[in-house]
């Protein structure tokens, strides 16, 4: 009998090991009249089917132009990708035409963000939005859209979903908006979903609503999350590993436990330090 040495090879690891989020090498910079900024400076990090990963940082550290960087959402221009790749299922998401990025972007990643109104139309009802969502993807009928938007806005928690169909985004409170963009985000059934700030525009008790509700549907379906946050505590209750990035580079990363319990770099240690509401929980 033959064993075969440890590989390292990333292309040659078997799949069930295969992240199915890898970010390697990444560098982003937005290109202004008069100067460039560095955004994002030779990231790399992955993310394993069904678990969460949290970006942490403080503004400006680059969080959210690495998360937009994957299904290649960085306004474009100023924003221009200088090098590394990002591999979805071993795919290179930036060698992807847009076409082929299209049939990606919304259906196998999906995306919430702190403000609600980004993402939903004003001037459409909730529940034609979260159809048009699904016959976008899967080109079932109206009929078949109508039902099952109507069981994804019950499924995220909105109560009398056949009434709140009919509303507009104005007519809805803060938390069901948020609910709304989850259910838009998830009814296409996504392998990844990327959530930036999710409830940092939320009261407090809404917030751990709108949190408890994301880990639910995560383990329901099985998705990976990746979530970025400027609050610890959050990252303590709801992410497997953390990455910790200063400055548009990663400085830490690890099991969430290991890297709070034991920081190695003295920027997280800081970034530890100012948050109280972690060494009372
Ligand atoms: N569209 C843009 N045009 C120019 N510069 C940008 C653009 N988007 C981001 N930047 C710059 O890139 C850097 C990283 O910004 P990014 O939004 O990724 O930080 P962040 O860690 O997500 O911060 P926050 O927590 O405030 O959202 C910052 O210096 C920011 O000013």
């Amino acid at each position: 009998m033959t064993i075969d040495p440890p590989t390292t090879d990333p292309s040659q690891r078997p799949a069930d090991e295969q992240p199915l989020l890898e970010i390697n090498g990444l560098s982003v910079d937005f290109k202004l009249e008069t100067s460039v900024v560095h955004a994002v400076q030779d990231v790399s990090l992955h993310v394993r089917a069904g678990e969460t990963l949290a970006i942490v940082g403080e503004s400006g550290s680059g969080k959210t132009a690495t998360a937009l960087s994957v299904p290649r959402l960085n306004p474009s221009p100023p924003c221009v990708y200088a090098s590394g790749e990002i591999l979805f299922d071993g795919r290179d998401l930036l060698t992807l035409s847009e076409k082929e990025l299209g049939r990606i972007r919304g259906r196998e990643i999906a995306m919430v963000f702190q403000d609600p109104m980004t993402c939903l139309d004003p001037l459409q009802r909730v529940g034609a939005q979260v159809a048009e969502v699904l016959r976008h993807h899967t080109g079932i009928s109206r009929a078949e859209a109508r039902d099952a938007a109507l069981d994804a806005l019950e499924e995220v928690g909105i109560p009398d979903p056949a009434l709140r169909y009919r509303q507009y985004p104005h007519e809805l409170s803060g938390g069901l908006r948020q609910r709304v963009m989850i259910a838009t985000a998830l009814v296409g059934r996504p392998r990844l979903l990327i959530a930036d700030e999710p409830t940092t525009a939320l009261d407090v008790t809404v917030q751990s609503q709108i949190l408890d509700l994301l880990v639910t549907l995560q383990h329901r379906h099985g998705m990976a999350v990746v979530l970025i946050t400027h609050d610890l505590a959050v990252v303590a209750e709801t992410a497997d590993r953390v990455v910790v990035m200063n400055q548009g580079k990663v400085v830490e990363t690890g099991d969430v436990l290991d890297v709070f319990d034991r920081p190695a770099d003295d920027y997280t240690r800081k970034l530890l330090a100012a948050t109280p509401r972690l060494e009372a929980a």
